[in-house]
């Protein structure tokens, strides 16, 4: 991936807003892709994903997005935390914003490191957030790999908002390969459709990524066709149980992700399914056996004090 600007900002400096004068801490590069770079950042004790690029329309048409969504859960910190500019020792500008940090990992780094039991736990959670922006008028656009972070207990957050659109218009931004109109399956309009069609290559990403490249390279642009993609989901142990879902997603059968996560969910405890159930965190399991070993103990205390009996004759 490149970037179109060469900026370096190295752990450990101050970045000061121009502006608004906030002051963050560099703590390191977290990603970069055509449109900036985000940084992890320490601004007044906290951690911040802070994105930086050259271009002032891109970057700020990221934050007209980020403000009308409205990504914030009640009680919580918005996604969006500031906006402002920076200027670097040579006086050029540089738009930024900062938003909340997601902790996680690319999703096919978590899954190579955590085995593919994830994946229909990971699918579910993903079309849970891909279903939340839908209703609110949305499509998310540029869905791939590096777009979807993975936490603690397969939990799933959306980044990189710049190829959110609102329903009805042409899609922003998207990557080729998992664009509905290059595989001649439907336009670019922006709904729960287009982004269900990106989650389906996805999916095909994530377990045949040699064979998907194979087909991008070799076939003509009027052979590129969903078939072709169900041709590899059928002949993968992981996706051939979820076949019939993805066949639909690819024929725009699912209106949104609310349907398609209705019937994903079903799958997922179907037959030829392997899934991974999170386990609770070992210090609530020692919680939960402390609790019923101080029960037990009460019990018995009362039983032998004559407070309680066991209702026997
Ligand atoms: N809020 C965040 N918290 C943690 N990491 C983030 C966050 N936002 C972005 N990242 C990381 O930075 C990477 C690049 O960010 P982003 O995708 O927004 O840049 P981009 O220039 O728009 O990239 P692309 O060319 O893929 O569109 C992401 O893949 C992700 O790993």
């Amino acid at each position: 991936m490149t970037t179109s600007f060469d900026l370096r900002l190295r752990p450990g400096m101050v970045l000061t807003g121009k502006w608004k004068q906030g002051r963050y801490q560099v703590v390191r590069l977290l990603g970069e892709g055509a449109n900036g770079q985000v940084y992890l950042v320490e601004h007044r004790r906290r951690w911040y994903a802070l994105k930086i690029g050259r271009d002032a329309v891109d970057i700020q048409s990221e934050i007209n997005v980020l403000k009308n969504i409205r990504l914030r859960k009640a009680g919580s910190e918005p996604f969006l935390v500031a906006v402002d500019d920076y200027s670097d020792p040579a006086g050029q500008d540089y738009p930024f914003y900062v938003m909340r940090y997601v902790r996680g990992m690319p999703l096919h780094h978590f899954m190579e490191k955590e085995g593919a039991d994830w994946f229909p736990l990971i699918g579910f959670h993903l079309l849970g957030k891909l279903a939340a922006l839908h209703e609110a008028g949305w499509a998310f656009g540029d869905l791939k790999r590096e777009n979807v972070l993975v936490g603690e207990y397969g939990r799933v957050e959306l980044v990189d908002y710049g190829g959110v659109t609102a329903s009805g218009r042409s899609v922003r931004q998207f990557t080729e390969v998992y664009d509905r109109g290059y595989w001649n399956a439907g336009s670019r309009i922006a709904d729960g459709t287009y982004d269900l069609f990106s989650f389906g290559v996805l999916c095909v990403h994530l377990f045949e990524s040699r064979r998907l490249l194979h087909l991008t390279q070799t076939l003509l642009p009027q052979n590129r066709l969903a078939d072709e993609l169900m041709k590899l989901v059928e002949g993968n142990s992981t996706l051939k149980p979820f076949a019939g879902w993805l066949n639909k997603a690819f024929n725009g059968g699912y209106a949104n992700a609310r349907e398609g996560a209705g019937a994903w969910q079903r799958l997922m405890h179907g037959p030829g399914v392997r899934m991974k159930r999170p386990v609770a965190p070992r210090w609530m399991t020692g919680l939960f056996a402390g609790s019923m070993a101080v029960l037990a103990a009460t019990i018995a205390w009362m039983m032998a004090e004559g407070m309680l009996t066991l209702g026997l004759p």
